[in-house]
């Protein structure tokens, strides 16, 4: 087998595990013979050829770190032809056999662009707290920001009862819902509103009107938790907080878990999944492999073509939204006509 020259890069929302991945990256290439290189803040330190080489010492006592070791950065200039091309010269200088791109499908949107100007092997890894890339059952970072949001409704849920008062968490997600759908049924919330599940303002208002009056009846006036995903409810959360307001009487108190849920050590799950895919995608390089995101289905590790992983919307799954309603939206609509 021929010793090959890796790079890697972490690019876009920074997501725990990202450091697990780039240490299971290297180790697996030094026991192989590869080298390894990283750049720096994502597709900036290609453009910049800014980086540094990477070996097992340098990569010790991180897996349990979150953030990224390699910083990440948003490059706008990458999608211009003139950067690709930039970038592609500083990766044939170096004499890089392959890249490594550790990021969400944006990044990957990158790395496929850059692949039209450079002939070197270009991989895929999928880490954003998101989980909002198809073709993998999970992403690198998702099951911390779970268990951060989870823990979080267990704090509000404190003061929430005390004062018996409503609360509205915004969570992460972009555009997805599986964030919210997580943290809201670990949390064991009383209502989520995604995007999968959202159809217009009044009606959601309505639904939350009825369970919380049903809720209030059969429990007495106690506190009730809503789990928002961000970038949902057109006014903002405080607006909803508003309304929220106005139609049930109550005293509502919005809380925004923002970047806090980026944050954090990898939890076992994550850790785990980024060291998977980390040696999987060296033995990708080995096999001349190229635009492909390795990523992992039914346990089993997958590879999936790059441009696959956002042509195609990842689905919440009949099994998550059936529990979802079952235990948050639709929970008080038993009985309701008797
Ligand atoms: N169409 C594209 N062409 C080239 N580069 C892109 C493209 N889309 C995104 N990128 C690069 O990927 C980076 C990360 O994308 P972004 O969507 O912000 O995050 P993520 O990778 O987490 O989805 C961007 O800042 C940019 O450098
Ligand atoms: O850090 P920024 O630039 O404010 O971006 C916030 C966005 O990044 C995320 O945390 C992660 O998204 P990506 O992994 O797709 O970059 C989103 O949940 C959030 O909408």
């Amino acid at each position: 087998m021929t010793n090959k020259r890796i790079a890697v890069l972490t690019s876009g929302g920074d997501a725990p595990g990202m450091n697990a991945c780039i240490r299971a990256v290297v180790v697996a290439s030094e026991g192989a013979g590869h080298t390894v290189i990283g750049f720096e803040h994502g597709f900036n330190g290609l453009l910049a050829a800014n980086w540094r080489k990477l070996d097992s010492k340098k990569v010790h006592n991180i897996i349990q770190r979150g953030g990224t070791i390699l910083r990440s950065a948003r490059c706008k200039e990458f999608k211009q032809d003139v950067s690709a091309k930039l970038a592609a010269k500083h990766l044939d200088e170096l004499a890089i056999d392959a890249l490594l791109v550790i990021g969400g499908d944006g990044s990957f949107h990158g790395a496929k662009h850059l692949s039209n100007f450079w002939d070197g092997q270009v991989i895929g890894l999928p880490g954003t707290i998101d989980n909002d890339i198809y073709g993998t059952d999970a992403t690198i970072g998702y099951y911390t920001a779970i268990e951060t949001a989870m823990d979080s409704i267990d704090k509000v849920r404190d003061t929430a009862d005390a004062f018996e008062r409503i609360f509205l968490v915004e969570v992460m997600g972009r555009h997805a819902g599986f964030l919210g759908a997580s943290a809201a049924l670990s949390g064991a919330a009383n209502y989520v509103i995604l995007p999968e599940l959202f159809t217009d303002k009044e009606t959601t208002l309505k639904d939350i009107h009825q369970q919380l009056s049903i809720h209030r009846q059969r429990y007495g006036h106690e506190s009730f938790i809503i789990v928002l995903t961000e970038n949902l409810w057109p006014e903002g959360i405080a607006e909803l907080g508003v309304q929220l307001e106005e139609l049930t009487g109550g005293e509502v108190r919005p809380v925004i878990l923002g970047h806090i849920q980026r944050g954090g050590s990898p939890v076992s799950q994550d850790r785990m999944l980024a060291t998977l895919l980390g040696v999987n995608a060296v033995r990708c390089v080995e096999q001349n492999k190229t635009g492909i995101m390795v990523g992992m289905q039914n346990n089993k590790p997958v590879e999936i073509e790059l441009s696959q992983t956002w042509e195609n919307r990842k689905e919440l799954g009949d099994t998550l939204t059936q529990t979802m309603v079952t235990m948050l939206n639709e929970r008080h609509n038993w009985g309701m006509t008797t």
